[in-house]
C-alpha cells in the first residue's frame, strides 16, 4: 500500500523526496527565499489600552500578522499542551490511524495528511491532527485523542486561555475599527464563535528546498492564534517578499483571517502565509482557528460602508464562503 502518512514515509530516511512532493521551481523555497531584517510586529497585551489598540491596528492593516507576549497564558500549560501533541504523534501508527479523517467524505475531524486532488496538485510535507474545540455544545469528546490521557485536561485549559485572549483580541480590533467593542464579536456569533485545534506535525524532510509543509494560503477564520515549537518555518507575505517569523519563547503568533478582513471591508488585512519544514528536525504548531458558526451571514459591518467606501467583499454564510474556498471558486 502506497504511504499516506507523512511520518511513515519519514522514517524510511529517503535520499530523495519523491515527486509528488516536489513543487514546480517558482514555490520551491530555494528560489522564494524570505528577505532578510525585516521585523515582524511584536506586541505586548500589558500596554496602556489606547496604545494597545493602535499598535494592533496597525499590524493587522499592514501586516495581518502579530506577534503577542504578556497574554496570561502560563508556560506551563503552553509546555503541556506541547508534550501531549508530541506524545500522540508519537503513538504506535496504528493507533493514530484509529483517528483517521476522511475530508473526501466532509469528516475533517481527526488525524489526517493531505491528500492529492488531482494530478498536478502537490502534497504539502504534514501530518495533523484537527478537532473542535468550543463551544461545548457542539465539542464532540470522543473523537480527541485518548492518548496521552491528560490531551483531554490540558487541552480543555488551553481553550478557556483561547476564549480570553479572543475575546480581549476582538476587542481591541473592534475599536481599532472606531466601533464598539462588541462589534466583531457579536458579528462573529458571540458564545456560539468556534474554536478548532489543529495540531501541525511536520517530520524531517529529506530535501526540504524543493517541499512546503504548507502551501501559502490565508485561513478562513476570522483569527488564528498559533503556538509553534523552536524550529523555524513560518513565513508570511508582506510587500511582496516572504518574511521569516522568528521563534520567540512563549508568544502567541496571530493570524488575521478572511472573515476579519470581511468584517473590516478590507481595512484589516487577511495574510498570507505558508511553512517550510526542516532536513533534521521535526516541525510543530498549534493552531486555533477561531471562526463563526457556519449558518452565521458575514459581509462588511455596515457602519464601515459609505458611499466613499463601497463594500469590497459580498455577503455569505460562513458554510457558503467555506464551501466556495474548498473548490477554490473566486470570492
Ligand atoms: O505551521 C505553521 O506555522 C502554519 C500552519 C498553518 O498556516 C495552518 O495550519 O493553517
Ligand atoms: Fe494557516
Amino acid at each position: 500500500m502506497e504511504e499516506k502518512r507523512i511520518q511513515t514515509l519519514a522514517l524510511k530516511e529517503l535520499k530523495e523526496l519523491p515527486p509528488q512532493f516536489i513543487r514546480p521551481a517558482n514555490e520551491r523555497p530555494e528560489n522564494t527565499k524570505a528577505k532578510e531584517g525585516v521585523p515582524v510586529p511584536i506586541i505586548s497585551l500589558s500596554q496602556p489600552h489606547h496604545v494597545l489598540v493602535k499598535e494592533i491596528a496597525e499590524a493587522a492593516s499592514e501586516w495581518g500578522f502579530f506577534l503577542i507576549t504578556h497574554h496570561g497564558i502560563s508556560q506551563t500549560l503552553i509546555q503541556h499542551l506541547q508534550e501531549v501533541g508530541k506524545d500522540f504523534f508519537s503513538l504506535p501508527q496504528e493507533e493514530k490511524e484509529v483517528y483517521a479523517n476522511d475530508p473526501s467524505n466532509g469528516k475533517f475531524d481527526g488525524y489526517g495528511s493531505k491528500m492529492t486532488k488531482n494530478l498536478e496538485e502537490k502534497v504539502e510535507w504534514v501530518d495533523y491532527f484537527f478537532h473542535l474545540m468550543a463551544p461545548p455544545s457542539k465539542v464532540n469528546y470522543d473523537i480527541w485523542p485518548k492518548h496521552p490521557s491528560s490531551y483531554r485536561e490540558v487541552t480543555q485549559e488551553y481553550n478557556k486561555e483561547m476564549l480570553r485572549v479572543t475575546h480581549e483580541l476582538l476587542e481591541l480590533l473592534s475599536e481599532g475599527l472606531g466601533l464598539e467593542r462588541n462589534v466583531l464579536k457579536s458579528s462573529l456569533g458571540d458564545e456560539e464563535i468556534e474554536l478548532e485545534m489543529k495540531i501541525n506535525m511536520y517530520p524531517p524532510c529529506p530535501q526540504p528546498q524543493l517541499a512546503l509543509g504548507v502551501e501559502p494560503h490565508t485561513d478562513m477564520s476570522a483569527i488564528t492564534l498559533l503556538v509553534p515549537n523552536e524550529v523555524a518555518g513560518l513565513q508570511v507575505w508582506k510587500d511582496n517578499n516572504w518574511v521569516a517569523v522568528n521563534y520567540l519563547q512563549n508568544a502567541l503568533l496571530v493570524h488575521v483571517g478572511d472573515q476579519i478582513q470581511v468584517l473590516s471591508n478590507g481595512k484589516y488585512k487577511s495574510v498570507l502565509h505558508r511553512s517550510l519544514v526542516n532536513k533534521e528536525q521535526m516541525r510543530m504548531s498549534w493552531a486555533v482557528f477561531v471562526a463563526p458558526p457556519h449558518e452565521a451571514v458575514i459581509g462588511p459591518l455596515p457602519s464601515l460602508i459609505n458611499d466613499q467606501n463601497p463594500p469590497k467583499f459580498s455577503t455569505k454564510t460562513y458554510a457558503e464562503y467555506r464551501y466556495r474556498k474548498f473548490n477554490k471558486h473566486s470570492q
